[in-house]
């Protein structure tokens, strides 16, 4: 088998440890030959990589090539695969969105709405940059991109890089919820069959399954509107947040009982609701700096203090594995199915082909092979052709530095509609991000 050069770009993330107990799980499966890390902070990365370097040494001494760098040519010569988690301004600008947008009373998130929009524009510049320069020294490395807003960054690079088919977007909302779905059913993640169409955080599973093909859709809704719905994976069933967001499925589930609702729709299904429920001096961002960013940080002082990791709280996390496995497809031909994002080419047929679409594919050698979805019903075709709309102007206000692109996008978005709060949000949006969005025209 293989062994494969793996670079983590945005190795500072503090997803980096749960990725690295992945590797550790999956290492059988998907050997490594050698991990490289890369960030743009180099003292943020030391800290990850000093903990990964001891852990390794105690749980992965197979590895025996291990290393870390600012250095692109460094990072990227060779790479078999690259999996990319960078987050252009850091939390601090996730901060900034989420307080004004809020401070206009919409929406304040990272993905969606005004906060998605803003850290879209920051994030369209540096991936199409990081992009570049791994093909520079990798053409043929796997890319494994899952930086947000997935479906603006997906939208963005597949108009920079339309013949680059080793690159591919992924989200891992859909597996999440299959955690609670295969916990409600008394079943293992892994021998669910979903069938799902949307884009990324705005999607529906219409069905089901498990490998024997016995179809659990109905009974599992019944199950969730009669005894709700909650987050299973250890990373995020104890996070009161995204216990509140589980439990909104119920809802969605009892207004639209059809197909049941990817987590997200929350934002865009009760904007209102969701807009009050926040406390602007303290939003997701700031729960994520004092609560998952301060245990990363002070589980890998700790162990960097102690010099080992025996007795360090770490865990495996569906996000690391999902992430682990999909590459594990790719590598080895495995033709594992997978929700990721992939052209749409006619798989959902009503809606436009060129829409960056979340679908079931298989994972090859040669890439993502979807399943056709087929023509959706007029509810959501409407709605996603809204947002895909959004998704689109947002990706051309970039290249073509137009405000009035942007304007038109928050118009469309749910979350905002009114064209007078539009332009409040994006002039406080503006100023913040200077630093990052092109000078709008
Ligand atoms: N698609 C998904 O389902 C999914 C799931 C989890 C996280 N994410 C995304 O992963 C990213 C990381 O999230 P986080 O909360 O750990 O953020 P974080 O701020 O903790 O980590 C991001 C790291 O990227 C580095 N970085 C920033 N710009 C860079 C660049 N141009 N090149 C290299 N490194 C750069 C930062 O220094 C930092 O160390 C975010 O984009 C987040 O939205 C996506
Ligand atoms: O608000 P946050 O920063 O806690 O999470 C934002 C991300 O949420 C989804 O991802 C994952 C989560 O990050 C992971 O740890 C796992 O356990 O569950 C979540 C899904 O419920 C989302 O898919 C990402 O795109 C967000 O960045
Ligand atoms: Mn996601």
């Amino acid at each position: 088998m293989k062994r494969q050069r793996l670079v983590i770009a945005g190795s500072g993330s503090t997803y980096t440890m749960g990725m690295m107990m992945s590797l550790i799980e999956e290492k059988e499966r998907f050997p490594l030959k050698e991990l490289v890390f890369y960030d743009i902070d180099a003292k943020r990365q030391e800290r990850t990589a000093k903990a990964t370097e001891i852990l390794f040494k105690e749980r992965y001494p197979e590895l025996t090539s291990f290393s870390y760098t600012t250095d692109k040519k460094e990072a990227f010569k060779d790479a078999d695969f690259v999996f990319v988690q960078i987050r252009t301004g850091g939390l601090a600008m996730r901060e900034q969105d989420e307080q004004i947008s809020l401070k206009h009373g919409v929406v304040g998130q990272e993905t969606c709405g005004p906060g998605g929009m803003a850290y879209g524009l920051r994030s369209i510049r540096d991936m199409i940059e990081l992009v570049k320069d791994i093909r520079r020294h990798s053409p043929n490395a796997w890319i494994l991109n899952y930086t947000n807003p997935a479906a603006i960054v997906a939208e963005a690079l597949k108009r920079e890089f339309p013949t680059d088919t080793r690159l591919l977007n992924i989200c891992d909302m859909p597996i999440a919820i299959m955690i609670s779905y295969a916990k409600i059913l008394g079943l293992d993640v892994w021998e669910l069959v979903p069938e799902y169409f949307g884009l990324n955080h705005f999607g529906w599973f219409t069905k089901i399954y498990d490998k024997s093909g016995t179809d659990h859709t109905e009974r599992l809704k019944q199950l969730i509107i009669h005894n709700g719905f909650k987050p299973e994976d250890k990373e995020i069933a104890n996070d009161k947040s995204w216990q509140e967001t589980f439990a909104m499925a119920r809802q969605m589930l009892i207004d639209f009982p059809e197909f049941l609702p990817n987590t997200y729709l929350q934002y865009y299904l009760y904007p209102d609701k969701m807009a009050a429920k926040e406390n602007p001096n303290r939003t997701r961002a700031r729960q994520v700096i004092e609560g998952r960013q301060k245990r990363i940080h002070d589980l890998c002082d700790e162990i960097i203090q102690n010099g080992t990791a025996a007795g360090a709280d770490l865990h495996v996390d569906i996000h690391g594995v999902f992430m682990i496995k999909a590459a594990e497809s790719l590598a080895y031909n495995l033709s594992k199915r997978f929700i990721v994002m992939v052209e749409n080419r006619g798989i959902i047929s009503n809606l436009p082909a060129d829409a960056m679409v979340e679908v079931p594919a298989l994972l090859t050698s040669n890439g993502a092979q979807p399943f056709v979805v087929g023509a959706i019903p007029t509810f959501y075709k409407g709605l996603l052709e809204s947002q895909f709309a959004y998704e689109k102007l947002v990706v051309d206000a970039y290249f073509e530095k137009s405000y009035q692109k942007l304007l038109q996008a928050l118009t469309l978005n749910r979350t905002v509609i009114n064209v007078s709060t539009a332009k409040a949000v994006l002039d406080d949006l503006i100023a913040a991000n200077k630093e990052y969005w092109p000078d709008l025209k």
